[in-house]
């Protein structure tokens, strides 16, 4: 998709998001080899556990206060499970979630009440996650109903002000999620995530179901309130151009596992791990260039990554063409993911793998900083990829 600069940043919006109230930005939530099992029933007449979906398998990350955390990969991944199971909407089968120093993993209803109010959900639909029976008033004040808050001047002002935040008309208080566009639809999800003054939202691709135009409208919002608010995001996508317009750091998962993690430039520029490589691939080379253009400054930002409040169709004029990343040589990934019941052993990936080798079908690779990796990337590759490689 292209990015169109439709979403007005302001002129006041900082650069960089920031840890509210001057916090030192550190671990917001860690998560240690987490593992969600869906069992799989079989037999007649007594149905009985016969197998398991091994949708997540061990997962370890750790979100920073403010930050915008990227998880990417294909269908099938496990990115809906983990982002669900990171919002305490699902049981994990193990593992640890640790939130501001809290272990939440078993937490119950009561103990996870003022957690829940912190963490947030934006989902993919913004048809079926809104109720069409109640007004965009209830939808978006629900949060505060539900945790008894009430804000000084009432509910309601604070309801038609979250609308105004998002770009929505607040006179549209009493309207029916009917009445508006699938963008619109999500922007009031947007404000009802931001009701309650979250310190992490998980956006489970929130833009995957919208007209491209629209996309990039409803990305900018999110960019927007990210910033300015210093709320950490957990965003969701499968479009790798969609992450690098919008995260400071990105996951790259396949089968349940991650198998590369790094900032964006090293994960866009030099790539360690073959998945990572094909699904950059995938992204046209314009389009990478136009995400970057518009990505805004962070550690790690090489000179494209400058942000640009004008939506131009060039690469930043900043980079010479000296400093631009090369251009990648074009894999195209054969067959599906295979099925997460019965995953390839060894290193998952290697079914697909074009360097695969024996030692890849014994020896699970380990998720660890390779030689060449800067500090923070992580690969889990036999036989990492030596950085870009050149086309011709
Ligand atoms: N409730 C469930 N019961 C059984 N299997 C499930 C359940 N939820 C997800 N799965 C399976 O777990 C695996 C991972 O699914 P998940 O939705 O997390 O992947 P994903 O990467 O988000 O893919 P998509 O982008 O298609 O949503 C899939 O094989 C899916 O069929």
């Amino acid at each position: 998709m292209s990015i169109a600069n439709t979403e007005n940043d302001g002129p006041t919006a900082p650069e960089e998001p920031t840890a509210p109230e001057g916090r030192t930005p550190g671990a917001l939530m860690t998560v240690e080899g987490l593992t969600k099992h869906f069992p799989i029933k079989g037999g007649f007449p007594i149905k009985r556990t016969v197998g398991a979906v091994k949708a997540v398998d061990g997962l370890d990350l750790t979100i920073r206060e403010g930050e915008s955390f990227g998880l990417v990969g294909e269908s099938g991944c496990g990115k809906s499970t983990t982002g669900r199971l990171l919002a305490r909407l699902l049981e994990p089968t193990a593992g640890r979630i640790t939130y501001r120093d809290r272990d939440i993993t078993r937490a119950s209803r009561r103990e996870l009440a003022p957690v829940r109010s912190e963490i947030q959900m934006i989902f993919q639909d913004p048809y079926s996650s809104l109720n069409p029976r109640q007004t965009v008033g209830t939808i978006v004040g629900s949060p505060l109903e539900i945790n008894n808050v009430d804000p000084p001047g009432g509910r309601e002002a604070r309801v038609r002000e979250l609308l105004d935040t998002v770009g929505l008309n607040p006179e549209h208080y009493n309207r029916f999620p009917h009445e508006f566009s699938g963008g619109q639809r999500q922007r009031i999800g947007v404000a009802r995530a931001l009701a309650l003054e979250p310190r992490l939202i998980i956006a489970d691709e929130p833009v995957s179901a919208l007209d491209v135009s629209i996309q990039a409208q409803v990305i900018n919002l999110l960019r927007r309130v990210q910033r300015e608010r210093g709320i950490a995001f957990l965003f969701i996508a499968h479009d790798l151009a969609v992450v690098r317009h919008f995260s400071q750091r990105i996951a790259v998962m396949y089968l349940g596992k991650i198998v590369e993690v790094g900032d964006r430039t090293a994960i866009y520029e030099r790539p360690r791990h073959p998945y990572t490589h094909a699904l950059l691939s995938a992204v046209p080379e314009a389009e990478l260039e136009l995400a970057a253009s518009r990505a805004p400054a962070g550690e790690g930002d090489g000179a494209l990554a400058k942000p640009s409040a004008e939506p131009s169709a060039k690469p930043s004029a900043e980079a010479s063409p000296k400093e631009r990343p090369p251009r990648r040589e074009r894999i195209r990934l054969e067959g599906d993911v295979p099925s997460p019941s019965n995953p390839p052993s060894g290193c998952r990936f290697r079914t697909r793998c074009w360097k695969a080798q024996d030692r890849c079908a014994t020896e699970e690779p380990p998720l660890v900083r390779v030689e060449g990796n800067a500090e923070g990337h992580l690969t889990a590759c036999h036989f990492p990829e030596a950085g870009t490689v050149l086309v011709e």
